[in-house]
């Protein structure tokens, strides 16, 4: 599979890791950087590894942070892009079985190195399931633009 890996500063050493052991599985692997520890700005990789999702270059992206947040919003403002924050296996199981999520995002501050490995290889072993869950995602993808008639406070 093509997998393109991106991080900040804070996940340098968990994106090295997972780059080295997903090529050893076989996988064709892009690595957007950085390649340094010097300290940069978490979308500027995240909005770098979308692109590269949503135009279907990679098939699947791995978004690495210290806590994983920042770097999946800023993944997840792609319209292109579904990604999935998870630091067990069951959720980066079901981000893709349920959301047909194609990006896995992690935390390197929280999340151990075998501990995300084991994420990452049930998010790619797992397929989404389709069905009730196809039409979810599709709304995903449509979000409503009358939302401006909602008035929750009376
Ligand atoms: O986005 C984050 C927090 O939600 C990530 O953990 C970043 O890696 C973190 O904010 C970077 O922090 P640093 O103090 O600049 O290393």
């Amino acid at each position: 599979m093509r997998i393109a890996i991106a991080s900040d500063h804070a996940a340098i050493d968990l994106k090295a890791e997972l780059r080295d052991w997903l090529i050893e599985q076989g996988h064709e692997v892009a690595d957007l950087g950085p390649d340094t520890t010097d300290s940069v700005d978490y979308p500027d990789y995240g909005y770098k590894l979308a692109a590269v999702v949503a135009e279907g270059t990679a098939e699947r992206g791995v978004a690495l942070c210290g806590s994983g947040i920042g770097i999946s919003i800023s993944v997840n403002r792609n319209p292109g892009v579904r990604c999935a924050l998870v630091s067990e296996p069951l959720s980066a199981a079901l981000a893709r079985e349920h959301n047909d999520a194609n990006c896995i995002a992690m935390g390197a501050r929280l999340t151990g190195s075998d501990m995300a490995k084991a994420c990452l290889a049930s998010f790619l072993d797992t397929d989404f399931a389709g069905g009730r869950h196809q039409r979810r995602v599709d709304k995903l993808s449509n979000p409503p633009s009358d939302t401006d008639t909602i008035e929750p406070f009376q």
